[in-house]
């Protein structure tokens, strides 16, 4: 595995979020229930950062794209150098090369960081895990094809906590190499879901279309093989980096395109009522009529606003019957639920909604809170990555830590 390349950009805006994780377990039928639920802003209101920093140049560009690869074997770096202050950048993990729109994402939520880029939606996370980055931007889903669902397994495998939102307008670009009209190109590279969102543009041009990992590689990958016949679908600064001609621009079906990013660090933050704030948790719920909708009820009934609801198998358990004899017997499969609420973890009705849920809609639950006091050295995250926050919201304090490690599996 290897991380390539650092670099060092410009904009943003970031968050207040916190993360929450709430665990459950029906003992009445034995079955392992679990919540796990995050913070975060729900959306870029200010940038953090002195806007009147440097723009980033083709030479920084160029530079970033130089930077000799990075292996994790050497990790992780000592606290110094990766714990951001006056005189250090943020450094943000994110999937595919500089030029990404995942990268541009990492820029606008965080201005003066200096990006991370990972070829592996694994890796990215692992950045974050082995302190070679700050904090990880990922793509959750996207106002055309929907949910990224690996992005959404990935979050219960690893450690790390929402703590923020970044939405981006991708504005998708027909790129080629210097002098190649559009009408010479036969076949055009991108990012799957960059060719699904620009597919009338497209249809209309009459060229094949082929799948690379990210936009700016498919730009790269034109640009560094001198392909003649070849367009790409990527960013105007992938263009810029990788020495491609903008043949047209916006050339998305929607033009309003939006990429919806998740901010991952190792910390949680503490949840606060001065902005607002969006929770995410994920459960799991026993078979029968109408529970699903006894669990949404403890939101509506608070008038708190549901922004997202996401289903997934759960993976460890995926049926509830199995049987393939004919006899009758249905196959349920077991699901995860991910919902997105508009509320703070310190508003009472949040609380209240949560306790409700844990309580009567999912039977003799277990709630937890992830909450981190103090900062983190590598050795000791494991052992307070997980600090009570329970007790002080419904005065019990979980039991089930072994467990919430297991799901992760
Ligand atoms: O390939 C990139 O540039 C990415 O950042 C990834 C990604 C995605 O994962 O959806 C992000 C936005 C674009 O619309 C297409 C691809």
């Amino acid at each position: 595995m290897a991380l390539k390349g650092i670099a060092v950009l410009s904009w943003g805006d970031s968050y207040p979020s916190g993360f929450v994780s709430i665990r459950v377990k029906n003992l009445n039928t034995a079955r392992n229930f679990l919540c796990f639920a995050g913070f975060s802003g729900n959306r870029v209101t200010k940038s953090v950062e002195d806007e009147n920093q440097e723009k980033p140049t083709i030479e920084n560009d160029v530079s970033r794209v130089l930077y000799k690869d990075l292996s994790l074997t050497s990790l992780p770096k000592p606290l110094s150098e990766v714990t951001p202050n006056n005189d250090t950048k943020v450094r943000i993990s994110f999937k595919g090369l500089p030029g990404s729109y995942s990268e541009e994402a990492a820029l606008k939520a965080y201005p003066k960081c200096e990006t991370v880029h990972c070829d592996e939606f694994e890796d990215v996370f692992k950045a974050v895990e082995l302190w070679v980055a700050d904090k990880a931007v990922l793509p959750i889903e996207n106002s055309s094809g929907g949910s990224v669902h690996r992005n959404y397994d990935s979050l219960l495998r690893h450690r790390l906590h929402i703590t923020g939102e970044v939405q981006l307008v991708s504005d998708l670009c027909l790129l080629a190499l210097p002098g190649i009209r559009t009408e010479q190109l036969k076949r055009v590279l991108s990012h799957p879901q960059a060719l699904a969102s620009s597919d009338v543009f497209l249809s209309k041009l009459g060229v094949s279309v082929d799948n690379v990992d990210d936009t700016a590689g498919a730009a790269q990958y034109v640009a560094s093989n001198g392909l003649r016949d070849a367009g790409v679908i990527a960013s105007a600064r992938a263009a810029e980096i990788y020495g491609l001609n903008i043949l047209a621009n916006g050339v998305q079906d929607d033009p309003g395109h939006i990429t919806r990013y998740l901010v991952l660090a190792r910390d949680p933050i503490i949840p606060r009522t001065d902005k607002p704030f969006k929770t995410s948790i994920v459960f799991t719920l026993d078979e029968g009529p109408g529970v699903l909708f006894k669990a949404l009820a403890v939101f509506a009934s608070r008038e708190i606003n549901l922004t997202k609801i996401e289903s997934r198998p759960q993976r460890k358990k995926p049926l509830r019957v199995v049987d393939d004899s004919n006899t009758g017997n249905a196959k349920y499969f077991d699901y995860l639920f991910y919902i997105d609420f508009e509320a703070s973890m310190a508003e009472p009705r949040a609380q209240s909604a949560l306790g409700h849920l844990q309580q009567e809609i999912v039977i003799q639950c277990k709630m937890q809170l992830r909450y981190e006091h103090h900062l983190m050295k590598p050795s000791d995250r494991c052992g307070t990555q997980w600090q009570i926050w329970t007790s002080m919201i419904h005065g019990r304090i979980p039991r089930l830590l072994r467990n919430v490690e297991s799901i992760r599996k």
